[in-house]
């Protein structure tokens, strides 16, 4: 469903500043796989989302969506492959519109007739069954405006926005990381129930370590722009944080070329 391949991105090149983000990673996601995605800061996690949702271009590579070379299309161009969820949960959704309304455009969102957020008897029903699943009572405050919402709510709304035109891709940067530990589990428990029931291929930026073992069918650890440990099924099934500290650690200490070793 997702096949990254050589993908490189590389920060003002050419200047003493030149920060190479991402180093020719490959990567193929199966679809309905979901993978969560570890590493230090500033080993090219964002970036490497921010190159699947075309929000950047890469210097080489390609990334193909179900079949479709979108390597050169802008984001709002693959905005019909991807659902995105962002740490901030005032950056998902509207605050001066209602739910309703935010719900209307996320229904409409890749469709070809333009922004359409008039919503129909039908279409409320669909809605508030969709918010009722959140089990935050949403369902009974449709033309609430989205700013009135808590940062937990918000987030959840946003999770179900992503979600809700069955994108080909779910990409999470971090979505639980601003939120008070009751809510995250909250968010934690409605991503989980809607990549099984939607079967979406996702990838799971966290700098939790138990989030990214428990959640998940496969883990990725990310340093220096590079994929540095790529397990799935019963090896990911039986990883402690207590191995993943030690892989991290081994790959700190390992050059380069012994790095291909860890996966
Ligand atoms: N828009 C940008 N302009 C310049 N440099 C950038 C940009 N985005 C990322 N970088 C640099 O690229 C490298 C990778 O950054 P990236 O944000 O992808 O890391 P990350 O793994 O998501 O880190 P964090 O966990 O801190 O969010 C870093 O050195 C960062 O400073």
């Amino acid at each position: 469903m997702l096949e990254i391949t050589d993908l490189s991105k590389t920060f003002f090149a050419g200047t003493a500043n030149e920060r190479r983000a991402l180093d020719a990673v490959s990567l193929s996601l199966a679809a309905g796989e979901f993978a969560t995605v570890i590493g230090s800061n500033g080993a090219g996690k964002s970036t490497l989302l921010n190159l699947v949702a075309g929000r950047l271009r890469p210097d080489s590579g390609r990334v193909v969506i179900d079949g479709a070379d979108v390597t050169r299309l802008a984001d709002y161009q693959r905005a019909s492959y991807i659902g995105r969820v962002f740490q901030n949960p005032m950056a998902g959704s509207a605050p001066e519109m209602t739910i309703e309304e935010n719900l209307a455009i996320a229904d409409g969102r890749g469709r070809r007739r333009g922004l359409r957020i008039g919503v129909t008897r039908a279409k409320r029903e669909r809605f508030r069954a969709e918010l009722a699943s959140l089990e935050l009572g949403l369902e009974d405050r449709l033309r609430t405006k989205v700013g009135m919402l808590s940062g937990g709510q918000r987030q959840a709304l946003s999770l179900l926005m992503a979600t809700f035109s069955e994108p080909k891709i779910l990409l999470l940067d971090e979505h639980t990381a601003a939120l008070d530990p009751q809510r995250a589990e909250l968010v934690l428990r409605l991503t989980a129930e809607a990549v099984e029931r939607h079967h979406l291929t996702t990838l799971m930026v966290t700098h939790n370590m138990e989030q990214a073992l428990r959640l998940g069918t496969r883990l990725i650890m990310m340093h220096e722009g590079r994929i540095v440990v790529d397990v799935a099924g019963e090896r990911k099934r039986t990883a402690t944080v207590a191995d993943l500290l030690a892989a991290f650690e081994r790959v700190k200490g390992a050059g380069l070329d012994d790095r291909a070793l860890l996966g």
